[in-house]
């Protein structure tokens, strides 16, 4: 009952905002006069309003809670940081070391072009100077390796492998960088001229093929992270929230190379089929 008065509500927020634990407000919540199960809701309504990325999803892994191992298509892969928003998971040993080399080698004899962004008016792929890495677009299951990937790819992130557009993997030498961006498409014709076909770009899985020896990480600028690039290990986002739209949070940048070459593999993943 109390919890619908607007100056109890008030308290709550503003002792919540003021670092005060849960836990003391609730004692004094209840010595003057809330029974407990009330006191608690309205806790928790409060602690959902001051800090909602604690209430936003998570990236759903098929993990075992609270043991930080995967199992992934036969392989152990550890989980070593979720945050709440943006919606992150890491991801150690999504790829073994010969298989990154095996995909540097196939990026290397298919010949790396500059890479595009979608231009969010027209929805064109564009080269431009905020993306300065080249790369490389792979169809979907090309070789038996990169079928293999996207399967292992899909199950670690509980999606659909046919929601998978195909791979890319994208080089960065010194100096270059890709300038801090959001991976879903826009709204309106520029981004319709994408979304015909799948739907909205849900969620990105970016696994690091070469770690360059300074720079190159993938920062976060919301809540102010860099992932730093190891081989094999995988960075994984949700694109939008809870109601499907762009999340803001997921603003994310690949930071320029200060020192050696940087090879990133980036699976988008729609909402729907990719047919
Ligand atoms: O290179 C990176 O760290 C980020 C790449 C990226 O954001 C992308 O390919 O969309
Ligand atoms: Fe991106």
């Amino acid at each position: 009952m109390q919890g619908s008065e607007p100056s109890w509500q008030e308290w709550i927020t503003s002792n919540l905002s003021a670092g005060c634990v849960p836990a003391d407000m609730q004692v004094r919540m209840i010595a003057a006069g809330w029974n407990e199960a009330d006191a608690r809701a309205a806790l928790a309504s409060g602690i959902a309003q001051v800090f909602p990325s604690l209430t936003a999803p998570v990236v759903a892994l098929p993990v075992v809670p609270d043991t930080g191992m995967i199992w992934c298509e036969g392989r152990e892969m550890k989980v070593t940081l979720r945050l709440a928003s943006p919606a992150v998971a890491l991801c150690e040993n999504v790829l073994s070391s010969v298989e990154c080399a095996e995909l540097l080698a196939f990026a290397h004899d298919r010949g790396l072009r500059p890479s595009t962004v979608v231009d969010e008016v027209s929805g064109e792929n564009l080269p431009h100077p905020e993306r300065t890495s080249s790369g490389v677009m792979l169809k979907r299951a090309e070789t038996a390796l990169i079928d293999r990937l996207e399967h292992r790819l899909a199950a670690l992130t509980n999606w659909p492998v046919a929601n998978g557009e195909g791979l890319q993997i994208l080089h960065y030498r010194e100096g270059q960088e890709y300038r801090a961006h959001f991976d879903s498409f826009p709204g309106g014709a520029g981004g319709a001229v994408h979304t015909a076909r799948g739907g909205q770009r849900v969620n990105t899985v970016l696994v690091y093929l070469q770690s360059p020896e300074g720079g190159g990480g993938t920062a976060f600028p919301s809540c102010g992270i860099a992932v730093c690039p190891q081989p094999g290990s995988a960075v994984i986002f949700r694109n939008v929230d809870v109601t499907g739209r762009r999340d803001p949070a997921s603003l994310h940048a690949g930071l320029p190379v200060v020192q050696g070459e940087k090879v990133v593999m980036t699976y988008w993943q729609r909402e729907g089929p990719y047919a």
